[in-house]
């Protein structure tokens, strides 16, 4: 029998093809350069047409860049695909990210890039603004002060752990130890043990437990969904996932829905992250996979951030040794022995908390955009209108450099955070590490507070120096909205042993810097407790004290 339909010999099908094609790319210029309400938008011309280009810089890993270099070109707001624009302005924060006045609508989470994936059940992150609250709400009491006091212990633990395990790895400062795996064993050993009382093990092992490399791998696999959202196939990552194409991620939740029944079954009372939202599970109507799948975004959230914190910070700090010295003076005069140094205690450390802000500055963990799209009646952000649907964010990576909101921003500069006059023009709103408003990080303070007491744990019991192979760490670092970080080397040498073996060295410092900082910044017991004497040379470069150089002597502790 003949088909019923039968497309004649004298048509062309690749001629007609090609002609609609070319008639629709056509067109699409047009629109964008003559009738597109973001046309007055200035941006480069390729991607205000078409959103190509980004997503290869996306998927390339190094979009943040290219947004930096078309804010210093085309000015703070920019168009960098025919519907997204992005701000490079503190107002911005404020504008895109905080509540609106007037009860206005939020300016919502862009949902294909938040939930590319529609089978899975909504987190704290990807929930929706009525949701959200409910959530936030009950998470709010885990991640309060008196909640944060009840989980002190269980996080000195395992910083007590690290130290012991550095010390003993560190060869008296001869072997160089691989500083990003260090932090991120703490970290998520840490997280793995608040979020639902399962550690990793990672420091009692020196190694990464499955489950991380599971993690890291999904991190970076999120990149190619978000890719995925901007060519407009997102719907797809439902089938990839079904098909079984995305294991790795099925396997992770597997596992945290394991590890979380036999946390229920255990019926422990334990001050933990999840405790709040198991507790009223029933209350709130919630199924075991929504509490399966908050207690995985508290693992995700809550490690790898804080671990690329620390060690972005010591980099920065070894690649700056007058800076690294000073800090370490001041975290060494604070404290008479190691057991002092508390979440508490390590609040009174000024300088070594402006470091830490200079870090989040300089290397931002979050480094690109968290895109918002624009609701029904359109929005103003900076001065300016922008319709309905139009996808806006701030980049972290271009505004924490731009030379409007800082003085030398390419400077590692923690004075700056400290009413320094040279910076009293900087513009500190710019930088918004943890976000902004209801939607900011429910961690912040947890990270701050792991942060510090990491960070002077190691600065009291060691001096640091890095590797030489690791001079341009950041440099050569690709984003994918969290950064793919090399192996950070650093010799670290404990400082007990420095001080028994030469008897006096306890700081490394050139005798004219360290006359500087002593009288700026050194703490009334800092000054009383040490004497100085300036003797031999230091290498600039690297902060390293030749014996017999610089020394500096406890007179009472
Ligand atoms: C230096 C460390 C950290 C940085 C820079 C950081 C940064 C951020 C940012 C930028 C957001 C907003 C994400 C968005 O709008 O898409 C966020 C959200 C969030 N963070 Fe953090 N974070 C850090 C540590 C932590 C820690 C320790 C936890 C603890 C578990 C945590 C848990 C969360 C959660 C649950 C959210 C979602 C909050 C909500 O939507 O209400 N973060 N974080």
């Amino acid at each position: 029998m003949a088909p019923a339909f039968q497309i004649p010999d004298n048509i062309n099908i690749p001629l007609i093809g090609g002609a609609c094609i070319a008639l629709y790319v056509v067109w699409s210029i047009f629109y964008g350069l003559f009738l597109d309400p973001l046309r007055h938008i200035p941006g480069p011309f390729l991607w205000r047409l078409t959103n190509l280009p980004r997503v290869y810089h996306l998927i390339k890993g190094d979009v943040h860049r290219k947004v930096r270099e078309f804010h210093k070109k085309y000015g703070p707001i920019v168009r960098i695909t025919p519907y997204e624009v992005v701000y490079n302005d503190p107002q911005a924060w404020k504008d895109i990210y905080g509540h609106r006045v007037g009860g206005a609508e939020e300016i919502g989470k862009w949902a294909e890039f938040y939930t590319p994936n529609s089978d899975l059940p909504r987190n704290l992150l990807t929930s929706e603004r009525a949701e959200h609250s409910i959530l936030r709400r009950q998470f709010s009491h885990s991640f309060s002060d008196k909640s944060m006091r009840e989980q002190e212990e269980l996080i000195k633990g395992y910083v007590e752990l690290l130290i012991e395990r550095l010390n003993e790895n560190c060869d008296g400062g001869k072997a160089a130890l691989n500083m990003r795996d260090w932090y991120n064993w703490t970290t998520f050993d840490v997280i793995g043990d608040l979020g639902f009382g399962n550690s990793f093990s990672c420091l009692q092992n020196t190694g990464y437990h499955p489950w991380i490399k599971l993690i890291t791998a999904s991190l970076r696999e999120s990149c190619k969904f978000q890719g995925m959202a901007h060519l407009g196939i997102n719907p797809l990552v439902k089938y990839i996932y079904r098909w079984g194409l995305m294991d790795r991620n099925k396997e992770q939740l597997n596992l945290v829905a394991e590890t979380l029944d036999e946390r229920i079954k255990s019926g422990r009372e334990r001050p933990d992250l999840i405790d709040m939202l198991v507790k009223k599970r029933d209350e709130l109507g919630m199924d075991f996979q929504t509490l399966v799948g908050n207690a995985n975004l508290l693992i995700v959230a809550g490690s790898e951030t804080t671990a690329t914190l620390l060690s972005g910070a010591t980099y920065l700090l070894t690649m700056n040794p007058h800076t690294l010295a000073k800090v370490a003076e001041e975290v060494r005069t604070s404290f008479n022995n190691d057991k002092e140094i508390t979440l508490t205690s390590v609040s009174r450390l000024r300088y070594m908390l402006a470091c830490l802000n200079e870090s989040l500055r300089q290397y931002p963990p979050v480094s690109n955009d968290l895109p918002r799209c624009v609701p029904k009646g359109g929005a103003e952000i900076v001065g300016k209108h922008l319709p309905e649907g139009t996808v806006c964010s701030v980049f972290q990576w271009a505004i924490n450099y731009d030379e409007r909101w800082w003085k030398n921003p390419y400077k590692f500069a923690p004075e700056r955070w400290l009413g320094d006059p040279e910076y009293k023009d900087d513009r500190q709103d710019a930088m918004q590490p943890f976000s902004h408003g209801p939607r900011n990080c429910i961690g912040k303070n947890l990270a701050y507070a792991e942060m510090r007491l990491i960070l002077a744990k190691i600065l009291y019991n060691f001096d640091m120096r890095i590797d030489d192979s690791c001079r341009d760490w950041i440099d050569r670092q690709n984003s994918f909205g969290v950064w793919e970080k090399p192996p950070l080397y650093i010799y670290l040498t404990p400082v007990s042993q420095k001080s028994e073996k030469s008897g006096n060295m306890i700081l490394g410092l050139t005798a004219v810097k360290a006359t500087q900082f002593w009288h700026n910044t050194g703490t009334k017991a800092g000054r009383d407790n040490f004497t100085h004497e300036h003797k031999g040379t230091v290498d600039e470069e690297t902060g390293q004290v030749y014996k017999g150089s610089t020394s500096f002597r406890m007179a009472q502790v």
